[in-house]
């Protein structure tokens, strides 16, 4: 059953969505654990949408230990099929400056501890990553932006985030390094999200906002959590007005994506020998192809 086909995950400084009505908390346990706290469904311009704190409400959780697979199955397990992902990130570009807005369209991974597959244990899937982010949905994402005309926020559409494992910021070597790879910012979450979304066949976008310049600008020295909560508080408050125009827009027109037909060509297993209860795991995403 469907609770909600549109999902939202929520980022630092993200922690709950003003405007959603008619609300119920699900505390969901999934095969792969709880995820990072109960996931709020609600109702947002007419339509049905589930809610979660990457962080949990309170900001407890590292970026290293985010429950990640058990987030996206949560959400998959709730019927969604299109996720945005807001989230806050440094630029690594002088023309990204803070409270602006960036819809990536690539990714670098510089994780090292993080779990970015549901498959294994008798089942092997390689989904295609070259088009990490659902352009559609990335589309319809970056046009709310653009209709909206906030005040102090310039729209980027498409660059590469770089995701590191963190918890601390980077060096100024590393930040340099990645602004010679040409990357436009960097955070510390979205690929591992990317990757799993892809895998459960969910239409994945992140609406990237940006707190600081990270540390290879000439004016900080190093990044600091107190500069970047004060960019975090704004970004938040026009965060909810994109996210409530971008669920307007998907609700008005869902549109296609090849994320929904991720796993028709990835499945290596011959599912048929495959063993059940990794089948029994991974029901959601491999309902289809039984
Ligand atoms: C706010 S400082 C660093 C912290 O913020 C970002 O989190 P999220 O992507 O969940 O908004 C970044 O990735 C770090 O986890
Ligand atoms: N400079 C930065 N580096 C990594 N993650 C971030 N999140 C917000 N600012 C960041």
């Amino acid at each position: 059953m469907t609770l909600a086909q549109i999902g939202i995950i929520g980022g630092s400084g993200l922690y709950k969505m003003e405007a959603l009505k008619d609300v119920e908390s699900l505390e969901l346990q999934t095969p792969f654990g709880a995820p990072s706290d109960a996931v709020i469904l609600g109702t947002l311009v007419g339509t049905r949408v589930a809610f979660l704190a990457r962080h949990g409400r309170n900001h407890t959780l590292l970026p290293t230990e985010l429950p990640f697979p058990a987030n996206i199955y949560a959400m998959k397990q709730l019927g969604v099929k299109y996720l945005i992902s807001a989230s806050a990130v440094g630029s690594l570009k002088a023309e990204a400056k803070p409270l602006d807005m960036v819809v990536p369209d690539q990714f670098i991974d510089r994780t090292k501890n993080r779990i970015s597959t549901f498959f294994g244990e008798g089942i092997v899937a390689h989904i295609a990553f070259g088009e990490p982010i659902c352009k559609n949905l990335a589309g319809v994402l970056a046009d709310a932006i653009a209709s909206l005309n906030l005040t102090d926020v310039t729209l980027h559409r498409g660059g590469t985030y770089v995701c590191m494992e963190g918890p601390a910021f980077s060096t100024k070597a590393e930040s340099n390094l990645y602004r010679s790879w040409d990357a436009t910012v960097i955070g510390m979450t979205n690929l591992p999200e990317a990757k799993l979304a892809r895998e459960a066949e969910i239409a994945y976008a992140t609406l990237a906002l940006v707190t600081d310049y990270d540390c290879w600008h000439p004016d900080h020295d190093s990044v600091t959590v107190d500069m970047v909560i004060a960019n975090l508080q704004r970004n938040a408050v026009n965060a909810q007005k994109v996210i409530e125009e971008t669920v307007k827009r998907l609700s008005e027109n869902p549109p296609v994506s090849d994320a929904h037909s991720a796993l028709k060509y990835a499945i290596l297993t011959n599912l048929g020998n495959a063993p059940t209860a990794t089948k029994d795991k991974l029901a959601f995403l491999l309902q289809k192809y039984l």
